[in-house]
């Protein structure tokens, strides 16, 4: 059999949280998840708010550090970051592109210049090498060269996303986490993203983890399916079979409660500052 590109192994994560009269204690926010993704595997993550989704991929981008638990990337042991470098070797591996990308883009900075900046701090190559690779991954996003030119504020919330995932594939990563995404965007648009993700997966090889509460978008990008509730995995397999046959009533019910046209998801505050490398984020 393959070996797995990503390996959780029974993850779990307690935040220290002050309860009544400021007591101290632990709140459980994963309890023992486990998943595997295979190279060019795209796994989708789903369940109600507070579930454990971003909990999970933030630990898994080396944001966040599991209380428990192990992580292994292509069979070698993932350890949570310490250092710059640290951060810098796990950003060159695994990418996230998160849902506003207005926070984490410089407002003052053009695009291009934006990508090339993130080019020389990962890569020792020539500024030629960085402009060519520059417009190599905005047109593979289907931007122009006149986007490249442009700053955040002068493109759409489409466009925007697609300079995430354009920095995001600037350091050619293995694994991608996508935390809603394409929650933002308004349902043509979001087609156009999930269409362009679905294009660079085929083209590249690159994994997903998908995270979203939307089952039809992870219907339509996600090889397999995890669906959370309270920290743990209620269900996991084949998404077809888990959104065409759901087994646990968990999974039953959120998709009887699926989002109906003009839901918005509730807006990510940032956890964390920022972190070079890992730019994409509004929470880095
Ligand atoms: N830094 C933190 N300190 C304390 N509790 C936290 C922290 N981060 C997350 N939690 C809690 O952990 C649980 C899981 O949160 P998480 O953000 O992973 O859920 P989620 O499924 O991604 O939800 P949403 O879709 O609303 O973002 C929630 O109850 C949340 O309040």
């Amino acid at each position: 059999m393959m070996e797995p590109l990503l390996q959780a192994i029974n993850l779990s994560k307690d935040f220290p949280v002050s309860g009544p009269r400021g007591r101290k204690h632990e709140f459980r926010a994963l309890d023992n998840v486990n998943f595997s993704l295979a190279k060019g595997e795209s796994l989708g993550i789903v369940g109600e708010s507070g579930s454990g989704k971003s909990t999970t991929a933030r630990i898994v981008a080396g944001l966040e550090t599991a209380s428990s638990g192990l992580l292994y990337l292509q069979g070698a042991p993932l350890v949570a970051p310490r250092t710059a470098k640290d951060r810098r070797q796990r950003a060159r591996r695994i990418q996230m592109v998160f849902q506003d990308p207005f926070g984490s883009l410089n407002p003052r900075q053009k695009i291009a210049a934006g990508i090339d900046e993130l080019l020389t701090l990962h890569f020792d190559k020539s500024h030629a090498w960085r402009q060519q690779r520059t417009a190599e991954l905005l047109e593979k996003v289907g931007l122009t060269p006149s986007n490249g030119t442009s700053y955040p504020r002068n493109l759409s919330g489409g466009q925007r996303q697609r300079v995430s995932i354009a920095r995001a594939l600037a350091l050619e990563p293995e694994l991608l986490i996508l935390d809603e995404a394409v929650s933002a965007l308004d349902v043509s648009i979001q087609a156009q993203v999930l269409n362009l993700l679905t294009d660079l997966r085929a083209d590249l090889g690159i994994s997903y983890l998908f995270i979203s509460h939307d089952l039809a978008v992870v219907r339509q990008v996600s090889d397999s399916c995890l669906v959370m509730s309270q920290g743990a995995v209620v269900e996991y397999g084949a998404t077809e079979s888990v959104l065409d046959s759901p087994k646990e009533p968990y999974t039953q019910q959120l998709l009887a409660a699926l989002p109906t046209h003009g839901w918005t998801p509730r807006r990510r505050v940032p956890f964390a500052t920022h972190t070079p490398g890992l730019e994409n984020s509004s929470a880095v």
